[in-house]
């Protein structure tokens, strides 16, 4: 029967994909890596008469802490040491790369992970949408952990008749090291963490742009960030860039009342007016990660950048303003970070708010607390899979050699070193005195954060040059802001609401709709 002849032909498959690894199959990981150029190549060779590939992004933080988890069930199947070579090939395709996304859109990656079954041969040259049933590809909807993907892939297989019992995890026991040290962020460094953030809101727009994550249904939500961080973002050059791609951004990306809620919208391909326009200047640093770099090469720089500007954003709205900012915020986390578990968990947070926000005090320390609750859970889940970065590891936030004040008792359990636990709420158990959290956040978030931008930029990258150069002008963003961008724009600004922002940019685009109505007119 056929399980028996898996077992029979288990040597040639073996050594079939030794070769298929390459050398002794010795590979640090036993998912195969594959990219564009691979892929089909790879797949192609493949004795194996399933695949799973799992499509994720390098900079996802759920998708490191999910490795551990695919790589245990990659082990029975792939490598030289696999208990059971050959029956399925476990592959993933990193979609952060550039020369990956033509390939991840063929097959509609929209969050990560992402993974999908089939034949290999199905997944050559193949496509894959949600909607469409008869490609011979399945999504795993839920592989959570090892357990549940491999439990998963036995049911397939025994509906195919291709196993001869359930195949079973050897379990590794993982140390539970103790050895993280206690590194509490120094308070020196915050104020170049500015220039993470900088990085972090071009990576965001990236993303957004490669994955064509702009739709219908995400429109509005995009704009409501542009108009955010136009008026509160502590670059002064992402304002004046993000200011410019949002008076752009009907032309940029028309909504189309025919293409209502289901199609894309067109994005603009490589050559066209979206090259012009950069979010943060032309001179934004890229992989110069300072606040955020991190000590190993699994985590870190871009998702440590968006928190910042999260928070930076949050202690620079004002008080009538914090509402609409909160569901901005929620709403981008939530239609943009193509980390699946980090956006449905942050919108879990948005939803179960009773009532949104009144005070930028409410609203900062939300956040602060959203935050630290990601923290105490992720502590936990670090530590079981040795996902996190050991030179920082995940604590209650602000530590008291940042914030001694913000604590009202001895932090005897404080920053994770003890092990965090905690059922209760936001934080580690610890009795924070939130008016002086505010203080702190305000002020570390706030003046701290843009206090050494003006000098590091003209020292250490020569003023940036030109216009795009945040260099001789005034950086924070509360208060009066003049940016160059013509008189009415410039009054806008000027006033610096942002729910005053959100009117200007609807007067804007009646007026341009407007003139090219009127122009259309005089053509006729
Ligand atoms: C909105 C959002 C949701 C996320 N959800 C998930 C998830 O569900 N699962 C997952 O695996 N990863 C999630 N992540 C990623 C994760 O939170 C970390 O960003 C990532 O693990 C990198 O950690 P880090 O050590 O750089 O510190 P980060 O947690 O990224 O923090 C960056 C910096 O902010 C400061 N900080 C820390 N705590 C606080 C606080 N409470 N208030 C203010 N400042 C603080 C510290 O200086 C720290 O170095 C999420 C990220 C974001 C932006």
């Amino acid at each position: 029967d056929a399980s028996s002849s898996w077992e029979r032909d288990a040597g040639p498959r073996r050594a079939l994909l030794r070769d298929l690894v390459g050398g002794g199959g010795e590979l640090p990981d036993a998912a195969l890596e594959l990219n564009t150029s691979t892929f089909d190549a790879v797949l192609g060779r493949s004795p194996a008469r399933f695949a799973v590939v799992e499509f994720f992004a390098s900079w996802c933080p759920a998708c490191r802490n999910y490795k551990p988890h695919y790589e245990k069930v990659a082990r029975i199947f792939n490598g030289a040491n696999a208990v059971h070579p050959g029956i399925v090939v476990m592959t993933r395709v990193d979609c952060a790369q550039k020369m990956n996304v033509k390939l991840c859109d063929r097959f509609s990656v929209s969050h990560y992970p992402t993974l999908l079954w089939g034949p290999p041969s199905k997944f050559i040259s193949g496509k894959w949408s949600p909607e469409k049933e008869d490609s011979g590809i399945q999504a795993i909807d839920n592989g959570r952990t090892a357990e549940i993907l491999l439990n998963w892939i036995n049911e397939r297989l025994g509906r195919q008749a291709l196993k001869p019992s359930s195949f079973g995890l050897q379990y590794e026991k993982f140390d539970n090291e103790n050895t993280l040290l206690h590194n509490p962020s120094d308070p020196e460094q915050i104020s170049r963490a500015i220039y993470d953030v900088e990085e972090a809101t071009v990576e965001a727009f990236n993303i957004i742009l490669h994955h064509k994550m702009i739709k219908p249904k995400t429109h509005a939500p995009l704009i409501k960030f542009f108009q955010l961080i136009v008026a509160h973002h502590p670059s002064k050059r992402c304002r004046r860039g993000s200011a410019e791609v949002l008076v752009n951004f009907d032309d940029l990306w028309p909504l189309n009342s025919s293409s209502a809620s289901s199609k894309d919208i067109d994005i603009p391909n490589e050559n066209s007016a979206i090259t012009n326009f950069h979010i943060c200047g032309k001179e934004v640093p890229r992989g110069y990660w300072i606040f955020c770099r991190r000590s190993n090469n699994e985590t870190r720089d871009f998702s440590c950048g968006l928190w910042i500007l999260l928070h930076s954003l949050s202690v620079r709205v004002r008080d009538e303003e914090s509402s609409l900012a909160f569901t901005t915020i929620c709403e981008f986390i939530h239609s943009f970070f193509a980390c699946e578990e980090c956006r449905r968990h942050f919108y879990k947070m948005c939803s179960s708010v009773a009532a949104p926000p009144n005070t930028t005090r409410e609203l900062a320390l939300w956040l602060w607390s959203s935050h630290n609750r990601v923290n105490e859970r992720l502590l936990k889940t670090e530590r079981e899979s040795q996902t996190g970065d050991p030179k920082f590891p995940k604590m209650a936030w602000p530590p008291s050699q940042l914030c001694p004040s913000c604590y009202r008792s001895s932090p005897a359990k404080e920053a994770g070193v003890s092990g965090g636990g905690g059922s209760g709420g936001a934080s580690f158990r610890v009795d924070w005195s939130e008016d002086d959290v505010f203080s702190f956040l305000a002020r570390y978030y706030g003046a701290t954060l843009a206090s050494s931008y003006k000098d590091d930029d003209q020292i250490n990258r020569g003023g940036g040059g030109g216009d795009d150069s945040a260099g001789g002008d005034e950086v924070a963003s509360t208060g009066a802001m003049a940016v160059p961008l013509g008189a009415a724009l410039g009054i806008a600004l000027a006033s610096c609401a942002f729910g005053a922002l959100a009117c200007f940019w609807r007067t804007q685009q009646k007026k341009r709709k407007y003139f090219r109505q009127l122009h259309s007119l005089k053509n006729i």
